[in-house]
């Protein structure tokens, strides 16, 4: 491992007695990007965290975070890393600002502009009592913690649940900001859609295995999206189905609908030989086609053939 290298992990394995957490884990995390960690509940993404802090032990394997070995070094580790759990739980009756000046004093100070820059931008009122709070502001406070010592490491626990879509977007701004500070992140997400924004690169869990990790752009290629032409006069299906990448068509009177797997233009060049009153495509849907991929496939893994060169497949 190199300092190119946030997270390394070679063979991570958690087993609670005969329950799987995670299996065979083999990662990389490189330093400066973003990377989502995504699969469905209980595939092993709060494990796999839990390990990397050394909260949890592996039953084998090991992992390598910021150079450090986390069960050696968990406490210069932890001065590194802004970790936000996915189960928040803050201690006793205080109010916000003062939570937040325990946690900075004991990272060794943090400026308190910096917090609360942080709290404005969430919309966050650090006078109230935490313990008052909706979910929603909790995991802001939790998200301030996470951030506010402008941590080397980002471990991020599903960071959006309980936050509104407007906050949603401001959180995936910081991820943003922090990346272009050099910061690493590694946040884990059952929502692609959210990973999509932020992330450079996805890997996926699924059952306590990791099935694929992609480049977010290479997710993007494989999307399907509908699409629905209007056309002035009725329209013959055999003219578009055998176009590249086009398939389900389905023509009633001058509506042609169909799907298209990449890139548009052959549908649209086929389309503009006659004349087109109104063309509709649907955003894609990535949950739909990127994750029944992964998800509901039995042998998703012979399915996966364009190699991107950061396919990791463990056989699951
Ligand atoms: N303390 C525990 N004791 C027994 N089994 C556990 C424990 N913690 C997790 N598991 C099991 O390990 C598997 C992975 O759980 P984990 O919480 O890591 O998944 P996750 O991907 O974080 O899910 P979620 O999105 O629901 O938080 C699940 O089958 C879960 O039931």
């Amino acid at each position: 491992m190199t300092s190119d290298t946030a997270v390394h992990t070679e063979g991570l394995t958690k087993f609670y007695g005969a329950r799987r957490g995670i299996e065979n884990l083999d990662l990389e995390v490189r330093t400066g990007e973003v990377l989502g960690f995504l699969g469905p509940n209980g595939a092993g993404k709060t494990t796999t965290i839990r390990l990397l802090l050394d909260f949890l032990r592996p039953t084998r394997g090991h992992a390598t975070v910021l150079g450090l070995d986390p069960r050696r070094d968990k406490a210069a580790l932890h001065r590194h890393i802004g970790y936000l759990p996915g189960e928040l739980a803050f201690p006793g009756r205080g109010r916000a600002d003062d939570l937040l000046r325990f946690f900075g004093a004991a990272r060794g100070g943090v400026p308190w502009s910096r917090v609360t820059e942080l709290a404005e931008r969430l919309e966050l009122d650090l006078s109230r009592p935490v313990h008052t709070m909706s979910k929603g502001n909790k995991q802001k406070v939790g998200l301030v913690q996470a951030f506010m010592h402008e941590p080397a490491l980002l471990v991020l626990d599903e960071p959006t649940s309980g936050l509104d879509p407007l906050m949603q977007q401001e959180f995936l701004g910081l991820v943003r900001d922090a990346r272009t500070a050099g910061q690493t992140v590694f946040m884990s997400s059952h929502v692609l859609a959210e990973v999509q924004q932020a992330a450079d690169r996805v890997a996926i869990v699924r059952d306590g295995r990791l099935a694929a990790v992609e480049r977010v752009e290479s997710l993007g290629k494989r999307a399907v999206r509908t699409v629905e032409i209007h056309f002035a006069d009725p329209v013959d299906a055999a003219e578009f189905s055998a176009l590249p990448g086009v398939g389900a068509v389905t023509v009633s009177g001058p509506v042609l609908r169909c799907t298209v797997d990449g890139r548009l233009d052959p549908l649209v060049k086929a389309a503009a030989r006659h004349e087109v009153i109104d063309l509709l495509s649907a955003e894609p849907d990535l949950e739909e086609t990127f994750l029944s991929f992964y998800y509901h496939t039995e042998h998703h893994s012979e399915r996966h053939s364009e190699g991107t060169g950061d396919a990791a497949r463990t056989g699951a």
